[in-house]
């Protein structure tokens, strides 16, 4: 097999294949992790960075996540992308060469500087998050 081939046109997300030619097939049994290669690698300019998110159909059919996602690739790295997958199902997955195991999309990234302060200005939230505003 060549070089994968990319979403390209209307889609947000560009699809990464998994790229070990020499290595036969990674089995994932349900719980595992591991990382796949994709053989890409990026020059990303500088104030972007590109995330690598989870497929939905392989999550709702298999169960296949990412547990880092969305994965941040910085635009400074030069090395190869690996996917984590991770085998969220009940059943063993098996990943081939070639096979569409994630996505990626760029982004713009806003390059703040934080300032450490002893209090912060009120809002009407305060400090309730995590489900404090109930589920209906
Ligand atoms: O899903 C991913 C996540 C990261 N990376 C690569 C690109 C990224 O720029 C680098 C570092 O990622 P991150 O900053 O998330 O990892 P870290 O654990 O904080 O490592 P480091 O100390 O190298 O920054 O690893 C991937 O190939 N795939």
């Amino acid at each position: 097999m060549g070089l994968p081939s990319y979403a390209t046109g209307g889609a947000a997300g560009a699809d990464l294949r998994a790229n070990f030619v020499d290595r036969g097939e990674i089995a994932l049994a349900p719980g595992a992790r591991a990382l796949v290669p994709t053989g890409l690698r990026l020059a990303i300019p500088e104030g972007w960075e590109v995330q690598i998110r989870p497929r939905s159909g392989l999550a709702l059919k298999h169960g296949i996540t990412l547990p880092n996602s969305p994965g941040t690739i910085d635009s400074d790295y030069r090395g190869p992308l690996g996917v984590i997958v991770m085998n969220a199902g009940s059943e063993p997955f098996v990943i081939a060469h070639g096979d569409r195991i994630a996505q990626m999309v760029a982004a713009p990234v806003v390059q703040a500087g934080f300032d450490l302060v002893e209090t912060l200005p009120e809002t009407a939230r305060g400090a309730g998050g995590f489900g404090s505003t109930g589920v209906r």
